[in-house]
């Protein structure tokens, strides 16, 4: 049985991530869609269409880690099958937050091979990075509107390659995690920050 009181905090964490990322413009629209773990077998999510800086309650519905819907009448995310994928294969995993920035559809545009990240000190913002020595590889993969063969795609990414902290979709935008709501905004805020330096230091080279 899920507790309310945790449906009630994780969903006022999103809420707030939502606003503040529609205040960045980096969910225009109705673009980008969050999650957060409830418990082991389920998770909530926000409904399918909505705008991400005016979520209320209603926004959000739980589901199962097989895709269930618990809450009847709500549709999910277009994009569920991408959070589950994430969830089912890291039992720590507690948040996946997506956003549409311009900077990093951009820079997913101009980089189809991945994108490197290497010498910022903000790298060391994503869980478990201690140098801006680091070198940091963010996928990038094909857009595709078949989710569930999206997903099966970046779950053989991952097997591969385990200690991942992002990937982009090409012209698309960020898929980022953490063990907490707040792990995984900050993930995103560093993400969108290195982005935007990449761009513009891309730009400056030219
Ligand atoms: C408004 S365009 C963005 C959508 O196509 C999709 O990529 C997205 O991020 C939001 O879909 P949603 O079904 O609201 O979770
Ligand atoms: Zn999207």
């Amino acid at each position: 049985m899920v507790s309310t009181e945790d449906l009630g905090a994780r969903t006022g964490e999103l809420i707030k991530a939502g606003r503040l990322f529609f205040e960045r413009g980096w969910v225009p629209a109705t673009a980008g869609n969050f999650s957060a773990r409830l418990d082991e077998r389920h998770l909530v999510i926000t409904a399918s269409g909505r705008h991400k800086g005016e979520l209320d309650a209603d926004g959000f519905l739980v589901v199962g880690l097989e895709g269930e819907v618990l809450s009847p009448g709500r549709k999910p995310s277009a994009e569920t099958a991408l959070h589950l994928q994430l969830y089912r294969r890291e039992p720590s995993l507690g948040s996946v937050l997506h956003t549409h920035s311009r900077t990093a559809t951009l820079l997913s545009r101009l980089s189809p091979g991945g994108v490197v990240l290497e010498g910022y000190e903000v790298l060391k913002a994503l869980s478990g990075v201690e140098t801006h020595e680091t070198r940091l590889e963010v996928p990038v993969f094909p857009n595709d509107q078949d989710i569930p063969r999206l997903a099966a795609r970046v779950e053989e990414y991952m097997r591969e390659r385990p200690g991942l902290h992002g990937y982009l979709i090409e012209g698309h935008g960020l898929y980022t995690w953490g063990r907490t709501v707040a792990d995984a905004r900050r993930h995103v805020e560093a993400f969108e920050f290195l982005f935007e330096c990449e761009l513009e230091m891309r730009r400056l080279k030219r």
